[in-house]
This record gives C-alpha cells, sequence and structure tokens, in this order.
C-alpha cells in the first residue's frame, strides 16, 4: 500500500498535458541505438513503438518500415519519421542492417512471419495475441527456444509498475483475504468494423482475439491459476460471419475452488446499452474475501488510472494512482520497448512477458471459443 497514492488535480493535469503534448529527448552523442524495423504500415505502430522509441533514443531507433505496397511504406516512413523502407517483409527481416522486428499485422499472419524473424535471426516483439491459437503459439516458442532467439508478445500493460505492485497487495491473503473473483472488460465501438482485420475470420479476427485476450491476461495474472472450464454468458455475433463476435461474455471456472469465478466482457461492436451499464473504460477487479480492488485502465494508464480499494468489512473504498515516480510520462508501451532492449542486449528475456503465459492466454482463447461453439482460430 505505501507504493499507492492520491494524485493532485494539478499533478494529474500536468502530467496529462506532458502526455498529450510529449517532449522527447536527444540521443546521446555516443548512442548506437539498435534499429527497429516494423512490418506493416499498421495503425497501431506510431502508439506502441515509433512514440515510445523517441522516449529511449539511445536505445532504439525506428529504422525501416515495409509494406504490401512500397508506395505505402515511403508515405508512412515519411509521416512517421522512419530512416528508410524496404520493399517487402522478407527484404526487411533479412536486412543485417535491422537489429530488432516488431511485427503488427493482423493475427493470422503473427505465427507465419515471427516464425520467419526467427530463421532471419532476429529478435521479434509481436503483437498479441502472439498467434491464432495455443497450438501455434506454443509452437512458435519450441521454435524459439531451438534456436535461441528471443520472440516476445506484446502484452503491453505488463510492463506498467502498478501491475506488478497490484499483485503484491492482493497476495497479501491476511490483508486482502483469498481471491475468489474477478471481473475484467475491454470493449470498444469500432468505426469501419466490417472491413476491419478484426472482423474477419481467416485473419484470425474476433472480440475475444482482438479485445478479450487482455482481460483474460489480467485475470491470469491476478490469479496465478489457469481456468478449467468457460462457460458463455453472452455472444453477439457479426451479421456477415457468425464465426466473429462482436461482443462476448465468458465466465471461467476453477480448480482451487469450486465458488471461484471469472467474468470477462469484451466488444468490438459493443451494444450502447453495455456500454452505459460497465462504463467506457477498460478494468479488472480482484475480489478477495476481506477487500476488493478496481484497477480502472490496466492500459493507457499514464493519461490516468484508478486503483480503488474496497474494505468488505467496513465498506469504505480508497483510491489510489500509481504513477512511477520520475516516469510518470510513460506508459505501457515505453516501459515494454525498454524492457525489450534490456532482453536484447543483456539477455534478460525474463524481463518479458513470459512465454509461457502467452501459451496459456492463448489456451483460455480457444477454451472460450469451444464453450461458444465458434471455431478456433487457424
Ligand atoms: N498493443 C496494442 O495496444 C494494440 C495492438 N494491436 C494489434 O496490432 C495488430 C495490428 O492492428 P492495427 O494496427 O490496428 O491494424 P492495421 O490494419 O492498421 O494494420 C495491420 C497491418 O497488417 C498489414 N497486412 C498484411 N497483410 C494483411 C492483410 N491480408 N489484410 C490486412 N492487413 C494486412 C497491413 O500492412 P501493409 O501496410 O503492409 O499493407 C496493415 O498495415 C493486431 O494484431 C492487433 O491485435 C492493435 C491495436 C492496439
Ligand atoms: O490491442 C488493442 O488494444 C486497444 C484496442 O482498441 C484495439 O482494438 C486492440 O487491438
Amino acid at each position: 500500500m505505501e507504493s499507492f497514492k492520491s494524485t493532485s488535480i494539478v499533478e494529474s493535469l500536468s502530467r496529462l498535458y506532458n502526455v498529450l503534448f510529449p517532449t522527447y529527448p536527444t540521443a546521446s552523442a555516443s548512442a548506437t541505438p539498435l534499429n527497429l524495423g516494423i512490418l506493416g504500415a499498421a495503425a497501431i505502430a506510431p502508439t506502441a513503438v515509433i512514440n515510445p522509441a523517441k522516449r529511449i533514443p539511445d536505445k532504439f531507433r525506428v529504422y525501416s518500415v515495409a509494406a504490401r505496397d512500397p508506395a505505402r511504406a515511403k508515405e508512412y516512413a515519411k509521416k512517421h519519421g522512419i530512416i528508410r523502407t524496404h520493399e517487402s517483409y522478407e527484404e526487411l527481416i533479412n536486412d543485417p542492417d535491422i537489429h530488432a522486428v516488431y511485427i503488427p499485422l493482423p493475427n493470422g499472419l503473427h505465427y507465419e512471419w515471427a516464425m520467419k524473424c526467427i530463421d532471419a535471426g532476429k529478435p521479434v516483439l509481436v503483437e498479441k495475441p502472439v498467434a491464432s491459437n495455443a497450438d501455434q503459439a506454443a509452437k512458435l516458442f519450441d521454435y524459439a527456444r531451438s534456436k535461441n532467439a528471443l520472440v516476445t508478445e506484446a502484452f503491453h500493460w505488463y510492463f506498467y509498475p502498478a501491475a506488478a505492485k497490484i499483485k503484491e497487495f492482493i497476495n497479501d491473503t491476511e490483508n486482502f483475504g483469498e481471491i475468489i473473483g474477478f471481473d475484467g472488460s475491454l470493449t470498444m465501438r469500432l468505426k469501419g468494423i466490417e472491413s476491419d482485420i478484426r472482423a474477419s475470420y481467416s485473419l484470425a479476427g474476433g472480440s475475444l482475439m482482438d479485445m478479450g485476450c487482455y482481460p483474460i491476461s489480467w485475470m491470469r495474472y491476478f490469479f496465478d491459476e489457469e481456468p478449467i472450464s468457460a462457460k458463455p454468458l453472452r455472444f453477439i455475433p457479426f451479421e456477415k460471419d457468425s464465426k466473429i463476435e462482436f461482443f462476448t461474455e465468458i465466465e471461467y471456472a476453477f480448480a482451487s475452488n469450486p465458488k471461484k469465478k471469472a467474468v470477462i466482457k469484451c466488444g468490438l461492436q459493443t451494444p450502447w446499452k453495455e456500454w452505459c451499464k460497465i462504463g467506457l473504460l477498460p478494468f479488472a477487479v480482484i475480489r478477495g474475501t476481506k477487500k476488493q480492488l478496481t484497477y480502472t485502465m490496466p492500459m493507457f494508464g499514464n493519461y490516468f488510472h484508478n486503483i480503488a480499494v474496497k474494505d468488505l468489512s467496513t465498506g469504505k473504498t480508497q483510491n489510489f494512482q500509481m504513477y512511477p515516480p520520475g516516469r510518470e510520462v510513460w506508459g505501457t508501451y515505453e516501459f515494454q520497448l525498454e524492457s525489450f532492449h534490456t532482453a536484447i542486449t543483456q539477455g534478460k528475456v525474463e524481463k518479458m512477458y513470459p512465454t509461457e503465459d502467452s501459451v496459456n492466454n492463448m489456451r483460455a482463447v480457444d477454451m472460450a471459443y469451444a464453450a461458444l461453439d465458434l471455431p478456433r482460430r487457424e
């Protein structure tokens, strides 16, 4: 609890200003940053790596991007200040000047291109979910191990210091009680969803794949236990492809306690009514027998986050924040990228999202699809 504190409005506004209007440090003269290459002129790359790299210019520089259409790559590179482009994904990963690769391709292409990066001898940060299903994820990491290669999933929330502090807090059984429940939610209403990669079964889309994988990963992280079964509570299919869910609600059960349950809500096209009930912001609620903790904004926490601890015996709630001292403006992505650098340069792979968690997370996603009677993503 000592590491949790309340943030004043002035602190919050000043931090928010600096997050929205960032100033970046310049690289030191002696710096030898790693050259990062991006596969695909993807919408997420500026948030996930291009801007975060500007905060750590001694460690990374975004060196190149490749797109299916080379002209698109050139335009994207110009817009984002990327040094050069490659004519194809293949050419980029095989260039000796590229030291590491980031894969923000559609989910269904993660496995294929991560395997190719291993063969090209490149450490690779793969967007979530790391593969289309658990078998693929297991194969990918087995292959990476056999080649002593670094392949890691971009579950950026994991790197925000508040997550580990919360875990420490809830694991103090004397204070928190036994952990018996979880509610996690990540929902949105995406514009242009019909033509989005998330609505394509052949690209391994779906709301569990895109959004649900986050609250599932929070559940597994805070519970430190794998679910044994999943029960579908609600499912709204995409009218043009019933294999794609636009909104899903799933309940998981656990072996340690038949009463222990976790409810996950995720939506690509969340019904307005549901949004009014659950709110727009992502959250993870961990229920103990003595206390209940609500972590609002486990991702994008540098804009704002809140940790509400309710004492179940008094009914009183205290609210805290945990902006990392000296790095208040850093988001999940900056911490993730810095860890990726440490893993590459110092071999500290334990800094990255654990590979067994990547596989088990996909197992929980596969389990949910089976429970919904929907085909696993391939
Ligand atoms: N960490 C995070 O916070 C977030 C992660 N993501 C993840 O990042 C990945 C990309 O998401 P996002 O950036 O929103 O998606 P985009 O559609 O913007 O980008 C996907 C890229 O994949 C390339 N691509 C290659 N083959 C295909 C194909 N057959 N169909 C469509 N695109 C193709 C395109 O690159 P090209 O330029 O070569 O045409 C495109 O730029 C997903 O895995 C998603 O889960 C997404 C959002 C947030
Ligand atoms: O990873 C993600 O996080 C944020 C969402 O808006 C997005 O769709 C998803 O891909």
